[in-house]
């Protein structure tokens, strides 16, 4: 049912097709978050940090769902190993793992257009702050690349917003070089306040200038550390044991976690108005892009000192030139820069009391292990379907919520695929509701994969898309879906997390007339019973039917036979019937017969099941 026709049930056919690129892929018996392409159907999983476990892991829990590795393997690769191509220099802890998963290409200093070149044969890129991954690396993937390894922090050199569109999930490594961050922090701040720097270039020109160094003391002075995250806090830990007064700035950060190491959290203003010494450990996003700039440095305490750890971009480096020379900053330490390296002729470079290092914040023996570990494992995991504690574009999912999901994430998806094959094209399906029946708390209830399952379910049979847990979303906008939930609390044996899913598809016509409603809408419903998902009501008709291989939904007369005759069709044309399931209003008025088949039946067998008197109305349906 993948044709163009069938594109025309979404309304805006304008929008450009998403490459393949799986996350979460679901086959007919078996769950698996998969990032390899071309599995015959998929699903899945930002910046909060939780554990996770692989859905594979989940999946030995739910006794009816087995992985099939043949499910992992790439029908256009078969039995290819995955190539992870690495742009910038990685650990060798890190590398050794890497190359016992796949095939490893350590390709440093490429040039843009070399590595977008290189680019449509990797399965994974792993890179550090030093290489763009933008919108045209993702064009130029071709739907290959799967994930893209940050090897370090921050993410500013990476277009998440084009990562998800393209499906691609963005994982980094987020605790390994905090430490060697924070201790390159008070490196700068005491080498500035010493003159370490200056003095040392001196003493190689020959000089002895014990005047001229003379520094400033810290103890007793305040740093306000801006952005109290993990550096921030380590930095500031470490300034209090030096004896100095720390207060931070962060508007996201609790304040227990401030008190608890004795620092006060206070406003942006109060902190550079009140501070001798600002360290900044801020992202650069939007929002703290050129935050220093000449209105901020105007409300500094005149002579304070600035270091710079974080993002060369926070700072409008003019602006702090303009600073440094009217002595509103009397120094600054700068590891990171707006541009890397800076331009030679940048009059910041040139400057006399600022110090510098080239990035090296993240630069330790032990931090560069760490890091390539921690970045090699999640690669690793994301490649083998796992879903990564580190994902920074893809919704993360605690433990044990995916192991209770995983047969209702299958019914999803089915009911998802029933949905739109239960549509009969026209004016397109715009807009979809989706209540979930509950025993718990309806509030508890998780709905993201669930809700990513039934959008894959819904546009992946009738487009190119593939949707993954870090497309969805997106790509149901894009494609003008509009999904609403609704979440029920029913009389339902609570150890379950969802007593039923259905799904009510408004404003379209029916193939099937009987999955109409009385208020005009396609209705279905599901329910998993032992571990295997069903559908247990078709509009106002209720059925049990396991949602698995083909359907034939054929509404008729309710009268004695029907089975039989229908039956006997199919088997004289050679297609096995696996099931069959009869749903009624009332006794003999009609009947819904919902048949399972473990062949396609030709277009003669269903002719001819449309010529039984009593049948009123029949659809094929391949889940
Ligand atoms: N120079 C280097 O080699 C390294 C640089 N970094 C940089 O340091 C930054 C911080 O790293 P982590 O502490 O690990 O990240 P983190 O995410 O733990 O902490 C960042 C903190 O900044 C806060 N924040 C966000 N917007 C803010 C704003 N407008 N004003 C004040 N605070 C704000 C957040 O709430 C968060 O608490 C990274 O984003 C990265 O750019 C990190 C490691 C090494
Ligand atoms: O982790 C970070 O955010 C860093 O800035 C470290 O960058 P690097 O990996 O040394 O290029």
């Amino acid at each position: 049912m993948a044709s163009s026709s069938a594109n025309a049930l979404f309304s805006s056919s304008l929008a450009p097709s998403i490459p393949k690129s799986p996350l979460l892929s679901i086959s007919n018996s078996s769950v698996s978050l998969n990032l390899l392409p071309t599995l015959h159907s998929s699903s899945s999983a930002s910046s909060s940090r939780c554990n996770f476990i692989p859905i594979r892991s989940v999946l030995k829990t739910v006794e009816t769902f087995e992985l099939h590795t043949s499910d992992l393997a790439d029908p256009t690769f078969p039995n290819t190993r995955s190539t992870i191509l690495v742009a910038e220099k990685l650990g060798e802890a890190g590398l050794k793992l890497l190359r016992s998963f796949g095939d490893v290409d350590c390709a440093y200093d490429l040039s843009p257009e070399q590595l977008c070149a290189k680019i449509s044969s990797c399965d994974a890129l792993i890179v550090r702050s030093g290489t763009t991954v933008n919108r045209q690396l993702f064009e130029a993937a071709k739907g290959r690349l799967k994930v893209v390894g940050r090897a370090g922090v921050g993410i500013d050199n990476v277009d998440l917003q084009a990562a998800t569109e393209f499906g691609c999930l963005v994982v980094n490594a987020p605790t390994a070089n905090t430490i060697a961050a924070a201790e390159h922090g008070i490196a700068l701040l005491t080498a500035m306040a010493r003159n370490v720097a200056q003095a040392d270039a001196s003493m190689k020109a020959g000089k002895w200038e014990r005047n001229k160094y003379v520094g400033v003391s810290l103890v007793g002075k305040t740093l306000a550390v801006m952005g109290f995250g993990k550096v921030g806090s380590e930095v500031a830990r470490r300034a209090k044991g030096l004896g100095m007064q720390v207060i931070a700035h962060d508007p996201y950060a609790p304040v227990d976690r401030a008190r608890a190491i004795g620092v006060e959290l206070v406003s942006f203003n109060q902190a550079i108005s009140t501070a001798d010494f600002i360290s900044l450990h801020m992202p650069l996003t939007p929002t703290t892009s050129k935050i220093f700039n000449d209105d901020t440095f105007a409300l500094m305490k005149k002579g304070a000192r600035l270091i710079n750890v974080a993002r060369g971009g926070v700072i409008d480096e003019d602006a702090l030139v303009r600073a440094l020379d009217s002595g509103v900053v009397a120094q600054a330490a700068l590891d990171v820069f707006a541009e890397e390296p800076p331009p030679k002729d940048s009059k910041l470079v040139q400057h006399k009391n600022v110090t510098f290092t080239p990035h090296l914040g993240a630069s330790t023996k032990e931090a560069q292990e760490g890091v390539a570990i921690e970045i090699a494992e999640a690669v690793v995991g994301a490649l083998n379907g796992e879903l990564s504690a580190t994902a920074v574009n893809a919704p993360m999912v605690a433990p044990e919520v995916l192991s209770e999901l995983a047969p209702y994430v299958v019914l999803a998806e089915k009911l998802g695929r029933l949905a739109v094959q239960l549509v009969a094209g026209g004016s397109g399906i715009k807009s979809i509701k989706v209540v979930y029946r509950t025993g718990r708390t309806p509030d508890d209830l998780d709905t993201r994969l669930l809700r990513a399952m039934i959008t894959k379910g819904i546009i992946e049979p009738i487009s190119d898309s593939h949707i993954n847990l870090v497309n969805a979303d997106f790509t149901a906008k894009q494609k003008g879906l509009r999904i609403s939930e609704e979440r029920v609390e029913v009389n339902a044996p609570p150890e379950f997390p969802v007593d039923s899913i259905q799904i009510l598809v408004s404003n379209v016509e029916s193939k099937f007339a009987s999955a109409v409603s009385e208020k005009g809408e396609v209705a279905i419903e599901g329910k998993v019973k032992y571990g295997v998902p069903h559908l247990t009501r078709v509009a106002s008709f209720n059925v049990d039917v396991s949602l698995e291989g083909k359907l034939i939904l054929c509404r008729q007369v309710d009268q004695p036979g029907m089975i039989g005759r229908v039956g006997s069709i199919l088997g004289e044309n050679n297609v096995n019937v696996n099931f069959m399931s009869v749903g009624r209003m009332t006794r003999k008025k009609r009947a819904i017969m919902a048949i399972g088949v473990d062949e396609e039946p030709n277009k003669e067998s269903l002719r001819k099941i449309g010529e039984v008197p009593a049948v009123e109305e029949f659809v094929f349906l391949d889940l």
